[in-house]
């Protein structure tokens, strides 16, 4: 059987979804595929049911500090069952909604399976063919698995099988000190699992200045989870008990036997088995299809979005590539991906909220800069929720006076963090911030007195 549509679009992740209303809506005939499920990584093994599961934890160790606000508490319990029915819900909940939406939407065919290029502007799913002048791919990414001596020989987990989890390990053993791996670090220790982390390199989050780095090794030591940097031989192997993760072969403890372990070391993109060979669409050496500053590909009618380009890797940036296609296509705009300002958060506990550069970054610009660094124990919020951990950090320009880029390791920082993303889009000089009258008490109002301290580097 073989179909034609206005535009094809592969993968229902975060840009490909929202793409596919914008055509329907424009009167096209789409046909969107989807292998797995609708919502993608984010919506059923990423954010949505990582952050649901922090709350758990956040809550967990609320409850056992109950004392320090004068409140008490019997024994504090966690059932990891009811925490993971709990994300299941969400996780549910989102996914029938957008499938909800895609199955009223006029104009649209939802096709389930794995799609294939036969040629560049043709794709086969199951036994049909399907061509379009139009084809947008959102096909995401996988955990990338590392090629460990012994890692065929012991089972491990990834970011699914941690989040189907029912009970917590006894000792989880993270590899991987970056994004997925603190994440799940600290909520298991909050869930009662003894924790280990794993890190090749000398040091956790190693894309974040070094004291962003080392306070929050700090926070994660300060519950108990036992930190390895600089982890040069790292193996598995099966043990009397459990896993035994070779972890040094010079210093320290050559090895350390958990019950589980999970594999956080880094994601690959989903483009090894979509035929982008037979379609001449061209990538780079590890896989991220190549793309314009407009998400084209090499091949004319075929855009990228997402992941898979490689030019961001969270869901506000494949939601800004599914922006950026649509405005420049459908709307007449010019907008180009460069023109993004990144920001992002780490969702540990105080989270960490980052935009623009960091301080190493505004360095190798060779500019001469204005810093500023702030305790959370000297901002007023923080002090009375007795979470005053982490710190806040602001760079500018010392001759433009615009801002650089900011750091927000504390209470609220995920939030916070959005008043200087927002003044940095303006274009607007760090001045402004003097200026302003943030409301008391927040963490945001201690912004403007950090403005106030920039001095020159
Ligand atoms: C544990 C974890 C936590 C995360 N937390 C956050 C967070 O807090 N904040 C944040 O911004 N980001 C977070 N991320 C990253 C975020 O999930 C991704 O950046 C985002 O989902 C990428 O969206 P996407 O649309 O590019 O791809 P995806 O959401 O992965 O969607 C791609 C879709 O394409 C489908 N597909 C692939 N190949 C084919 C094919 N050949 N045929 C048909 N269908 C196909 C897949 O099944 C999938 O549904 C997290 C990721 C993980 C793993
Ligand atoms: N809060 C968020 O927005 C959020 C949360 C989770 C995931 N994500 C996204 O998911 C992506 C993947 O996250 P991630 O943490 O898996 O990857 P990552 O690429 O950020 O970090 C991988 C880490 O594993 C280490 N590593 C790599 N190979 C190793 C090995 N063989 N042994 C030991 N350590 C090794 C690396 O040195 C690095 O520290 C991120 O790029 C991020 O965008 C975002």
């Amino acid at each position: 059987m073989s179909r034609s549509f206005d535009a094809i679009i592969v993968g229902a992740g975060q840009a490909g979804t929202p793409l596919a209303g914008r055509l329907a809506a424009m009167g096209m005939k789409v046909a969107l595929v989807e292998r797995h499920h609708v919502g993608g990584t984010c919506v059923n093994t990423g954010c949505k049911p990582t952050k649901t599961m922090v709350a758990s934890a956040y809550a967990a160790h609320l409850a056992r500090r109950g004392a320090d606000y004068g409140v008490g508490t019997g024994a504090i319990t966690v059932d990891l069952a009811k925490v993971h029915a709990r994300a299941e819900k969400v996780i549910l909940d989102s996914r029938t909604s957008n499938e909800d939406w895609l199955a009223g939407m006029d104009g649209l065919t939802l096709l389930r399976g794995q799609a294939r290029f036969t040629g560049p502007h043709e794709l086969i799913v199951g036994n049909e063919t399907i061509t379009a002048p139009r084809v947008f791919l959102n096909v995401g990414g996988r955990p990338a698995i590392p090629d460990l001596p012994g890692v065929g020989d012991v089972p491990h987990l990834t970011n699914s099988g941690m989040i189907a989890l029912t009970e917590p390990p006894e000792h989880l053993v993270v590899v991987g000190g970056s994004y997925i791996g603190l994440e799940f670090a600290q909520m298991f220790c909050r869930f009662g699992s003894k924790v280990s982390i794993v890190e090749m390199g000398p040091r956790l989050i190693a894309r974040e200045d070094e004291a962003v780095s080392e306070a929050i090794r700090d926070i994660l030591e300060g519950e108990g989870i036992t930190v390895r940097t600089s982890a040069k031989c790292i193996t598995l192997a099966r043990g009397e008990t459990g896993i035994i993760v070779g972890v040094d072969c010079t210093d320290g403890d050559p090895q350390i036997e958990g019950s589980h372990v999970l594999l956080a070391t880094g994601r690959r993109p989903n483009t090894d088995d979509l035929g982008l060979d037979v379609a001449g669409i061209a990538t780079d050496k590890r896989g991220y299809i190549i793309v314009d500053d407009s998400l084209a590909t090499s091949v004319d009618g075929v855009w990228a979005m997402g992941d898979c380009n490689g030019k961001g890797a969270f869901t506000h940036t494949a939601w800004n590539d599914y922006e950026i296609v649509a405005a420049n296509l459908l709307d007449g705009e010019a907008r180009k991906v460069s023109d993004r300002l990144l920001g992002y958060a780490l969702y540990i506990d105080p989270p960490l909220g980052r935009v623009g550069l960091t301080l190493a970054q505004a360095k190798e610009t060779g500019r001469p800069l204005l810093y500023a660094q702030r305790p959370m124990t000297k901002v007023g919020r923080a002090v009375e929720k007795d979470e005053t951990l982490g710190f806040m950090s602001l760079i500018a320009d010392a001759e433009t006076k615009k801002i650089l880029g900011a750091a927000i390791l504390g209470t609220g920082g995920d939030e916070a963090i959005h008043a200087i993303l927002n003044l940095m889009n303006a274009g607007a000089a760090v001045d402004t911030l003097r200026w302003a009258v943030p409301i008391h008490p927040t963490v945001s109002e201690l912004l403007p007195t950090l403005a106030g301290d920039l001095a020159p580097l």
